[in-house]
């Protein structure tokens, strides 16, 4: 049987805020195209009533809950829907800066069976930001109605990343997803997630950028993303470093002059 709110979402959720500490033991992100099912896996999971679109207009709100799974709290962010990462609009912005900054423990990307491809290009981009995801392939049951065959197996693989599939609405797979995500948390599952190459010229200045960001942030950040952000112009990337290296007060212009020049 797969996983319904009454056998899953309600009744953690209300465990989860019984709870004398507020602390999660991880925070999953849960990113992905517009209308693919975030929010329908959100509710299942957690036993809250999300709506679809629950970002509209300018205030940008992001939904959270819980879910207990083997006693442990997961804390779960729905966040906004997108089409990329690359901060063109507030939704993006959102998305990317929680997955870059927020750094959760894993990120789930729901992508619809139906159109694989055109959400395959989100997926890429979160796995240039982080590791820690898994791809959530939903409305599979729509995909079997169209005929639509899909080599979960194979999508893993060529990703490097865990793919569960799932039709949310009807709780079916939501069970293998919950114990995927523990599982990519403990590192009982080891990613090794597909990386874009870029043409030669950008890839040797990532190279030339990389060791210089990591001078400056350490591990705290993915060196590489920043280095495509930095050679992106990225105002925003660039203004949230700034105030991140002001708050460790790491900030020494001798090493990062090159990277503000
Ligand atoms: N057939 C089918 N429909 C689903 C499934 N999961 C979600 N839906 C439906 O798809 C629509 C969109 O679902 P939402 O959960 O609102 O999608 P979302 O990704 O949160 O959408 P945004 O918040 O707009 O990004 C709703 O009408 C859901 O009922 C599924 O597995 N199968
Ligand atoms: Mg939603």
């Amino acid at each position: 049987m797969g996983l319904t709110h009454r056998s899953c979402g309600k009744g953690v959720n209300k465990e989860s805020f019984h709870r004398a500490s507020d602390k999660a033991d991880f925070v999953i992100a849960l990113a992905g195209n517009p209308n693919t099912g975030k929010s329908t896996v959100f509710n299942a999971l957690t036993g809250l009533h999300q709506h679809t679109g629950n970002w509209p207009g300018k205030t940008v709100l992001r939904a959270e809950g819980r879910y207990i799974n083997q006693g442990q709290v997961y804390h779960l962010v729905d966040l906004p829907g997108t089409y990329s990462l690359l901060a063109n609009s507030v939704e993006e912005q959102v998305a990317r800066d929680y997955l870059c900054f927020h750094k959760p423990d894993a990120t789930v990307v729901v992508v619809d069976a139906t159109c694989l491809e055109r959400n395959l290009n989100l997926v890429l981009q979160v796995l240039e930001i982080t590791p820690k995801v898994v791809v959530c392939v939903n409305l599979i049951d729509e995909a079997k109605r169209k005929k639509i065959r899909l080599d979960i197996e194979k999508l893993s693989n060529h990703l490097g990343v865990p793919v569960v599939a799932t039709a949310a609405r009807d709780g079916e797979g939501l069970e293998q997803l919950i114990q995927t995500i523990a599982q990519v948390v403990n590192g009982t599952i080891k990613t090794t997630p597909f990386q874009v190459k870029y043409e030669e010229k950008i890839e040797r200045a990532v190279a030339h950028l990389e060791p210089l960001i990591k001078q400056l942030v350490g591990t705290d950040f993915n060196t590489r993303w920043l280095a495509l952000r930095l050679l992106d112009q990225d105002e925003v990337v660039i203004k949230a470093l700034r105030k991140h290296l002001k708050q460790r007060e790491v900030f020494t212009p001798s090493i990062g002059g090159e990277l503000w020049a």
